[in-house]
């Protein structure tokens, strides 16, 4: 373990993975700050999602570390641990309960010792529910609060499932392509929500779309073959002759 990580959210350092003596991530290493947003971009198989499973406990590497909070050592800990610690992880693909209301998914979210049917079906005290309005108030989803999950829009459930992972008050949220498959003014709506909640936690968001990523305003870093091909502004990233090379000139 090294000093190098104190006062960092998330370090890793000299991280290495192979699956069947191929290198998926190789000598990777990446420090976040606290409060910080940053964008990961980089061609297919450059390691992007392989990252966030070391970093959710989902895959093993095989060298470097891995660390939390400047100290906890995330190589040692499952899935489950990692997401109690503060972790949370959204997939591309939206999972929302879809024959819930907007609502009640948000309910059965929170951080809750009562269990689904409670989550649901009790009294909710005035506290939970201005924390559930508050929550659909930032997924801009107060208005259709009663809405079946499943009447929402691609974009829309994306939103909902944000808010989700919002409400176990997570230290660090890990987002995969969140504007794939979305309009253009969805797009253009994320990335303020993500600056938004980028003021209380902070993000780590893997993206193709570069109207997005430049929305977003933070800064980058571009992987490639399982490494860091360049960091910064998104300016210098795509005026670096590798990057374009590699990823953005195809
Ligand atoms: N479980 C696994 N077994 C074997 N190979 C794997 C496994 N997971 C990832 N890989 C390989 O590791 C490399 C990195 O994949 P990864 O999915 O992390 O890339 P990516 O940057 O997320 O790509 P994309 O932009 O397409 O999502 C790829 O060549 C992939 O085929």
């Amino acid at each position: 373990m090294t000093d190098k990580a104190e006062g960092s959210l998330l370090y890793l350092d000299d991280v290495s993975v192979s699956f069947d003596g191929f290198r998926a991530i190789n000598r990777l290493s990446l420090v976040l700050e606290p409060g910080e947003m940053r964008a990961i971009i980089g061609p297919n198989g450059a390691g992007k999602t392989t990252m966030m499973d070391i970093i959710t406990g989902k895959t093993r590497p095989d060298t470097g570390d891995v660390l939390f909070d400047g100290s906890v050592d995330l190589t040692r800990l499952d899935e489950a641990a990692i997401a109690n610690l503060g972790i949370g992880r959204k997939f591309q693909k939206p999972t929302v309960f879809e024959s819930h209301s907007v609502e009640d998914n948000i309910a059965l979210a929170l951080k809750s010792r009562r269990g689904a049917f409670a989550a649901l079906f009790h009294r909710r005290s005035a506290a939970e529910q201005e924390r559930i309005d508050g929550l659909l108030s930032t997924i801009r989803l107060a208005d259709k609060r009663h809405l079946l999950a499943a009447r929402l829009s691609h974009g829309q459930k994306q939103w909902l499932e944000i808010g989700m992972l919002l409400a176990q008050e997570p230290r660090l949220l890990l987002v995969d392509e969140p504007a794939a498959g979305m309009t253009d003014a969805e797009t253009a709506e994320t990335a303020i929500l993500l600056k938004e909640i980028a003021k209380t936690q902070s993000v780590v968001v893997v993206e193709h779309d570069m109207t997005f990523v430049r929305a977003l305003g933070v800064k980058v870093t571009v992987l490639h073959e399982g490494s860091v091909l360049a960091e910064g502004s998104l300016d210098a990233v795509s005026a670096n002759p590798r990057v374009i090379e590699v990823y953005l000139g195809r």
